[in-house]
């Protein structure tokens, strides 16, 4: 097992930020560099107002405080950082791809490539590289043959280490990691690899919780990780549809098949659908190996996961419409939330993109309001889908700072976010702000049905009838 002096992270973004700053906090005498093209992302996680760090996540700008400036660094001297690293985390963006071969399915490997280019360019000694971007399985020997055929000499070890934090409570989890995932070969200098990254985490965890794998498991078992925790959420949104048109609650159920030890609590919350980076991406990213293997059985199995979710949003955009009377155009709905979950300002693949579109195409006016996401970021959240034009959708829908204005006159309200901050609005004043019948769709199952029934709503639980 080697000492550790220095990391590098290629990434700043919402895994290599939180990531590595939990590293520099827990491993003082390690310095930990995280380097990025996007000048504006490092500006933003150098920036003295801890409030404008690129990614939100509770407790996170306070672990910067402690670190940043001693032994950890942010910067864009993406060279200097690898030449000067033992270990080199590559954790950049692996978005599904949107052209060639595989579009719409498999991931694009061009940021990893790029990353594994720049490391055999620059490195002059030994260097542990590590797979922290989820990758397809067998992308470790991708990387392994760009770097091996450099021919300066240097020797390189890959390991597949797979993040399995969730965004809201990153920072709990990287503490408190159910599991760390180290894959590598089955090699003496492989050993050493895997050992030598354990020895960081082992700062803070038990050894117990920290597994060894070969390498193409530990690939695998980050999309299996996402597709079944995915399937779960599809099977519970799927019974909230049938809790719908029968008596039958869907939070009994869960409850009720939670209790069941072999089955858990966890991941039954039925929702509007699950977002998120992760989940779509690398489900379409196991069809695609699936299939390209000819396992078009196995593929059909886990594509139903997100034809599900797509059913679910559609679902919950066309009761919004069928229960305002078949029409929405003109109308004014407020959405309450815009982020994929609650405490993150992320939003991609976030299901109030999709609704919001779907109730845009029947004119509805939307207001929005979520108190972590910026106007910039809806607008071109909705620009990318391309249904209309910009001009269009800023007509359309607009973004407040405040949900009491939004609220005023307003047909109905959508609930998309799970916030804790809407369970203590005084739902009497909006009662009373709005249009009357007055409608909420709870899409996150925030209320008490019979409490906002009491005060007058119309009040729609997915999963409640
Ligand atoms: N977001 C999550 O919760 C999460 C959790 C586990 C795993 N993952 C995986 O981790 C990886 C990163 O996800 P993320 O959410 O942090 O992405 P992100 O888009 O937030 O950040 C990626 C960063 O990499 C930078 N980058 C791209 N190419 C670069 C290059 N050649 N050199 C330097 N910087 C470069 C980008 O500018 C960007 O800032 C993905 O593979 C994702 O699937 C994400
Ligand atoms: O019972 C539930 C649980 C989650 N969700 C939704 O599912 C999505 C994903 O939630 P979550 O998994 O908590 O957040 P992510 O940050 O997407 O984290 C997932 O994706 C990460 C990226 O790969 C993994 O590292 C994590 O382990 C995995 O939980 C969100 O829209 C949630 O609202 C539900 O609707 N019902």
């Amino acid at each position: 097992m080697k000492k550790v002096n220095k990391i590098c992270c290629i990434g700043a973004g919402y895994v290599g930020g939180p990531t590595m700053s939990v590293i520099a906090s827990q491993c003082p005498e390690i310095t930990v560099t995280v380097v990025d093209i996007n000048q504006a992302r490092i500006d933003q996680w150098n920036d003295s107002d801890l409030d404008n760090l690129p990614v939100y996540e509770p407790g996170l700008k306070e672990i910067v405080a402690k670190t940043r400036g001693k032994n950890l660094f942010f910067s864009t001297e993406v060279d200097k950082a690898i030449d000067e690293a033992e270990i080199i985390f590559i954790s950049v963006n692996t978005p599904t791809k949107t052209y060639g071969k595989g579009k719409g399915q498999a991931a694009d490997l061009k940021f990893v490539e790029l990353c594994a280019r720049n490391i055999a360019k620059i490195a002059k000694t030994d260097k542990i590289v590590v797979e922290k971007s989820t990758l397809p399985v067998r992308t470790a020997s991708a990387i392994k043959s760009i770097l091996e055929n450099t021919g300066n000499g240097v020797k390189f070890e890959i390991l597949s280490n797979p993040e399995f934090l969730a965004e809201g409570t990153a920072v709990e989890d990287l503490l408190q990691a159910d599991r760390v995932l180290i894959g590598g070969d089955e090699t003496p200098s492989g050993q050493e690899a895997k050992d030598t990254l354990s020895s960081i985490y082992a700062h803070w965890l038990p050894k117990e919780r920290i597994l060894q794998t070969n390498v193409w498991s530990s690939e695998l078992s980050k999309l299996v990780a996402n597709a079944f925790l995915a399937q779960r959420v599809s099977s519970i949104n799927a019974i909230s549809a049938l809790c719908e048109r029968t008596d039958a609650n869907v939070a009994e159920v869960s409850r009720a098949i939670g209790t069941d030890s072999r089955i858990g609590p966890k991941f039954l919350n039925a929702s509007v659908g699950f977002g998120g980076s992760c989940f779509q991406k690398d489900i379409l990213n196991l069809v695609y190996i699936s299939r390209s293997f000819g396992l078009n059985e196995v593929a059909d199995y886990w594509e139903q996961v997100i034809i599900m979710n797509d059913y679910q949003k559609r679902r919950f955009a066309e009761n919004i419409i069928s229960t305002l009377y078949n029409t929405v155009s003109g109308k004014k709905i407020v959405f309450l939330g815009w982020a994929f979950k609650k405490d993150t300002n992320d939003t991609r693949e976030s299901a109030a993109i999709n609704i919001a579109d779907a109730l845009l195409e029947e004119k509805a006016e939307i207001v929005v309001y979520d108190p972590k996401v910026s106007a910039d970021r809806i607008y071109a959240d909705l620009d990318y889908l391309e249904t209309r034009s910009p001009e269009e959708n800023r007509k359309l829908l607009t973004v407040v700072s405040n949900p009491m204005d939004a609220v005023q006159d307003a047909h109905a309200i959508a609930i998309l976010t799970e916030w804790d901050e809407f369970k203590n609005y005084d739902w009497d004043i909006i009662f009373e702000k709005m249009l009357k019948p007055a409608f909420v769709f709870d899409g996150r199952r925030l209320l008490s049905k019979e409490d906002m029934e009491a005060k007058g709503f119309q009040y729609y639980k997915i999963g409640q009838s």
